[in-house]
């Protein structure tokens, strides 16, 4: 696939299954994401890969921010809490590793950085035909699991990539006419 194809056509897989993307896989989607436009080079952002037991030590934090906004949370809105992450075979969590006294780079600087990292996983993903989906919910913003997952005050939970096979078709890819986004001044 040739480098404007891919990013013509990524499209996001909701459904995915098993197996997990291999090393080889992951190893080339982080080079990509390292390659993510970084000012000053801070290199301000962190990656937390979830699988097996992994997903289930999530899912439990997500059932944890579940009790701390409600302590008399039903059973049932405490275990779809613990199943979100296991809708893939695998998760990265994409984390902005904010530097906030940096004068030349500003935090939404690097929350941008992080975010171009997010998007570049999903790239190198859609590359080696492994299926992607970014998603953030409320529990990206939750302090539960910022704490649960080590993030400083100013960091940011830029997203969860849900990895996997591709389990459905993919969907019709939307048509946009560019003279709807861009102006020119000539
Ligand atoms: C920062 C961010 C957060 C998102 N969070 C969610 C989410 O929580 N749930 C969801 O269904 N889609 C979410 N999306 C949208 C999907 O990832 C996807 O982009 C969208 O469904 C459009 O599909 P496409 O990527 O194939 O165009 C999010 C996208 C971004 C950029």
């Amino acid at each position: 696939m040739d480098a404007l194809t891919l990013l013509h056509e990524r499209s996001s897989m909701g459904k995915l299954m098993g197996p997990a993307p291999s090393a080889e896989q992951l190893e080339a989607m982080y080079r990509a994401a390292l390659r993510a436009p970084d000012h000053k080079e801070l290199r301000p952002w962190r990656f937390i890969e979830f699988s097996g037991a992994g997903l289930e030590r999530l899912g439990e934090l997500f059932a944890q921010a579940e009790l701390r906004e409600d302590p008399h949370a039903e059973d049932a809105r405490l275990n779809g809490a613990r199943k979100k992450p296991q809708r893939a075979p695998m998760v990265i969590a994409v984390i902005a590793r904010v530097t906030p006294d940096e004068p030349k780079v500003p935090q939404v600087e690097q929350i941008l950085s992080a975010g171009c990292a997010a998007h570049s996983l999903l790239l190198a993903a859609h590359a080696q035909d492994l299926g992607a989906m970014w998603r953030t919910g409320q529990y990206a913003f939750d302090p539960t699991v910022h704490e649960g997952l080590g993030l400083a005050e100013e960091d940011a939970l830029v997203g969860f990539i849900y990895l996997g096979q591709p389990g459905g078709r993919p969907r019709r890819l939307p048509e946009h006419d560019t003279a709807d986004f861009v102006e020119r001044w000539t």
